[in-house]
């Protein structure tokens, strides 16, 4: 297969107030997730100035790849287009196909299976080649890449620089606390060709980081951001139920490492960075909030590394053991139910 562009495929997120509400009810569209819940996220935004980052964090990286893919002789042009904000997906289409292109890979930024975090861009993409029709450019998306060496290698060095920030005479009731997405317990259940590969993935990417970044402490794996109406199960413990739990265990310190996430946006500045944090000084935890990748060069280097698996057989490299494969099997990580 020939490629002749690269398109960065994200979730979006408002750049200005006026964008929050508009930008909620593209999210939420058809999931049955309360209004007090969609007016409780816009105040998260509205804390930020009604900008969240993640937009910027998709400009960066891209500029980081385009410059890295032509260091490295790589001739695509790169684009970039979002499920739920602008630029939209089938903007960006359109632009592809007016600049010809025809046959594009796409890297989503989520490094997991299930349905939001994979089969959801597959579906953007469908939408988006339907929108524009006829002519649309092909788009294929690269693999998750949870156990890749260039995203696991920057949560490492963030979690050991998140330990540097401790106490140190206190390591010994220190806990590494991985965090990532909350999705309803259908979803997970649903998750891949064989069901559970969200949380497979992420305890896998959990226990790597911990034995490369801190062999010595317990560690464990909970979730955040939890969304939906109340009487749909998600994934549990929730990362402040959690922190509860281990001060009444007698843990002193937590480093919190946001593995399920690739940049520090919204949902890592506000359920961890305001959120969490008060839950741990509330109960007198020390408390470190590791970095995700953003644009550390591994990581730009990894995005160049997949495109190359692609188009000129470049080995997979990978630290784990679970199956792994270019296109999803089809039927996988079907999408909920409709409200
Ligand atoms: C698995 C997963 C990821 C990780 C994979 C990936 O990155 O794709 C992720 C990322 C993100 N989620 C984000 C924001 C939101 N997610 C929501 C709602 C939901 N997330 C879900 C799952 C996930 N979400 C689900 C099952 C829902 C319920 C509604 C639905 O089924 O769609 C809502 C609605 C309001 C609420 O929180 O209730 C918001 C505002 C932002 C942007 C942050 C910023 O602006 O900087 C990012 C990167
Ligand atoms: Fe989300």
């Amino acid at each position: 297969m020939v490629y002749d562009a690269f398109v960065l495929l994200s979730f979006g997120g408002p750049e200005k107030p006026d964008d929050v509400m508009p930008f909620l009810r593209n999210v939420v569209r058809g999931r049955g997730v309360p209004e007090e819940r969609l007016a409780a996220v816009a105040e998260h935004y509205m804390h930020f100035g009604g900008v969240s980052p993640i937009n910027q964090q998709c400009r960066d990286l891209l500029a980081a790849v385009d410059a890295d893919f032509e260091t490295h002789g790589v001739d695509l042009p790169t684009y970039w287009g979002n499920r739920n904000w602008q630029p939209m997906l089938e903007d960006t289409v359109a632009r592809m196909r007016d600049d010809g292109v025809t046959s594009a890979l796409g890297l989503a930024t989520s490094a997991y299976g299930g349905y939001s975090s994979c089969r959801q861009y597959w579906e953007d993409i469908d939408r988006a080649r339907a929108a524009v029709g006829p002519r649309a450019p092909r788009i294929s998306k690269l693999r998750q890449f949870w156990d890749h060496p260039g995203f696991v290698g920057p949560h490492v060095d963030a979690v050991q620089q998140a330990l540097e920030k401790l106490e140190p005479s206190r390591r010994a009731g220190t806990r590494v606390v991985f965090t990532a997405h909350s999705i309803p317990v259908s979803m997970a259940q649903t998750a891949g060709p064989t069901g559970g590969r969200y949380t497979a993935q992420l305890a896998e990417t959990a226990r790597l980081v911990a034995a490369a970044a801190a062999p010595d402490l317990p560690y464990d794996l909970v979730w955040q951001s939890r969304s939906g109406p109340p009487q749909v199960p998600w994934l549990e413990p929730d990362v402040n139920d959690h922190l509860a739990a281990l001060a009444e265990q007698g843990v002193t310190d937590v480093v919190v490492s946001p593995i399920g996430f690739v940049s520090d946006h919204l949902e890592v500045l506000w359920d961890l960075d305001n959120e969490a944090l008060e839950t741990a000084q509330k109960l007198g935890l020390g408390y470190a909030r590791a970095a995700t990748p953003n644009i550390d060069p591994r990581f730009v280097t990894m995005v160049r590394h997949l495109v190359e698996e692609r188009t000129q057989g470049r080995a997979r490299e990978r630290l784990g053991t679970l199956p792994i494969w270019d296109d999803c099997p089809g039927g996988c990580c079907p999408a909920p139910q409709r409200r």
